[in-house]
Order: C-alpha cells, then structure tokens, then sequence
C-alpha cells in the first residue's frame, strides 16, 4: 500500500491499542534471535487471532512477504515509528504518595521510551525530597521547565485530579493518564487514558460470578436429567 507523503494513515483505534501488544512480542522475538515471524506465530505470541493480526497490520501498510512471514526487526521499526516511539518521550508524575512512589521506581517506562523527568506535589513536605533520584517539584517550578510533548501521569486523589488536569493542559499538556477513580473534563485535542484496577477486578468478578451460574445450572440440569432417567427405569 502507498500513502501520499505528509497524510497519516487513519488507524482504527483498536488497532492502535493491540500495536504495543505487537511490539512487545516482536521485541521478545527479537531477543530470542528470530528474524522472520510466520503471522501465525506472531498471533500466538500477542495473545491474538492470526486473522486479526494480518488486519491489523495491514493498517500500517505491512503485509509480510506470503510463504515467508514478517521481518521481525522492519515490523518493530515500523510499529515504533507510528506510536511515536522513536525518540523518548518525557513524563511528568504528579501525586507522590503510594502510587507515585511505585510508578516513579517503575524500570519499565524507560525500556519502552518514556523517560519519568519530574515528580510533582503541592504538599510543601513532599516538594524537595528524592524519590528514585528525582526531586519533587511543585508545580511553579514544572511550568517553568515543562517541554512540548510532555505526558503527564495523574496519581493524586480524585478530589484534586480535575484541578491537575486544568493546571496541566493550561502549560500545553496535551497527552494524559489518570489514575485517580475520577472523570476528567478536558479541552477537545487532549487525550485522556484512564487505568482503574478495581473496574478490572469488577469486570474480572463478573465473568467468574458468571461462570459459577453456568455450574450451578449445569450442576441443577445434571440431577434433573439422573431423576427422569432413575424415574423411566
Ligand atoms: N488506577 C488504579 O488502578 C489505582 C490504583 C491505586 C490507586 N489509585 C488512585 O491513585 C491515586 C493516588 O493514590 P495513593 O494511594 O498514591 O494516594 P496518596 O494519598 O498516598 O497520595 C496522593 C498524593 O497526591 C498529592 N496531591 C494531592 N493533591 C494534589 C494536587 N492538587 N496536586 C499535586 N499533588 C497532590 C498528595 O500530596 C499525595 O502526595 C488515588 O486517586 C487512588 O484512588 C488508582
């Protein structure tokens, strides 16, 4: 497929949101020395079906070579290079109590191009002290430093995330992920992630709770059926 140079491929959301589960998994292959992935294979190892994967990728213009499969390294460039992964990008983490803590000792944002370059509070006593080799600032002192491009991390209580919000999107914050159990009201061309555990968890009890009903009513057909069968004898 070709695309006129300067128009971005219009990329399903969906697809957007499985790309990083691609590259992850290109990235173990890579690892491991495979150079060539069958589909079929790189499906197995994303957790996906092969026909989804091929759909996919054929957003991003990468069909594979029939026969032969994907070049693991050119399907890493590529997949990098439309998530905007080519150069690091710079996050700010604001809330610094437990989940701040975690996030800012997290190894993993580095690995996969986010570098944490500031930690910030609006607690005096928080501001000024190190946490994973970084000083936390207030928020004075991120407008002054804060680039373009900066992401920021939301881990302060829900009462204060809309407020955080405003105050980040006024420095020119445009990319945000909100941990706190809240709602946020941004203005339009701001994109907000929300993580939420306990949502997870309650989609997780719903599907267990769901299948325990199936076994009570297998469980329930299961002795109807032996009581019509001993009652026929
Ligand atoms: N998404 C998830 O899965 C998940 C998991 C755990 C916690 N959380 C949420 O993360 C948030 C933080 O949880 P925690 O246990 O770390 O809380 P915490 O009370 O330990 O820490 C909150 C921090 O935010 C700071 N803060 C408060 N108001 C602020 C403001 N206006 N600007 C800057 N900093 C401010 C406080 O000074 C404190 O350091 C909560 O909203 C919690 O519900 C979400």
């Amino acid at each position: 497929m070709t695309q006129a140079p300067g128009t971005r491929r219009d990329i399903p959301d969906a697809t957007v949101a499985r790309l990083p589960v691609y590259l992850r998994a290109l990235r173990a292959l890579t690892a491991a020395g495979i150079d060539v992935v069958s589909s079929e294979d790189l499906a197995q190892a994303a957790g996906v079906r092969s026909t989804g994967l091929r759909k996919d990728l054929s957003h991003l213009g990468s069909y594979g070579v029939r026969g032969v499969g994907y070049d693991v390294a050119r399907l890493s460039d590529e997949i990098a290079r439309e998530l905007g992964l080519q150069h690091d990008w710079a996050v700010a983490i604001v809330g610094m109590g437990n989940l701040g803590h975690a996030l800012a000792a997290y190894s993993g944002f580095a690995t996969r191009g986010f570098k944490v370059r500031w930690l910030v509070d609006e607690d005096p006593e928080v501001i000024g002290t190190v946490i994973a080799g970084l000083t936390v600032i207030g928020f004075d002192e991120l407008a002054m430093v804060a680039g373009d491009g900066l992401i920021a991390v939301i881990a302060t209580p829900p009462t204060a995330a809309q407020d955080v919000a405003d105050q980040m999107t006024r420095m020119g914050v445009r990319s945000i992920l909100n941990f706190a159990p809240c709602v946020l009201q941004v203005p339009e061309g701001v994109e907000v992630r929300k993580v939420d555990l306990a949502t997870e968890l309650q989609i997780l009890a719903f599907h267990e709770q769901r299948g325990r009903d199936e076994d009570d009513d297998a469980a329930r057909l299961g002795v109807h059926a032996a009581r019509v069968a001993e009652a026929a004898r």
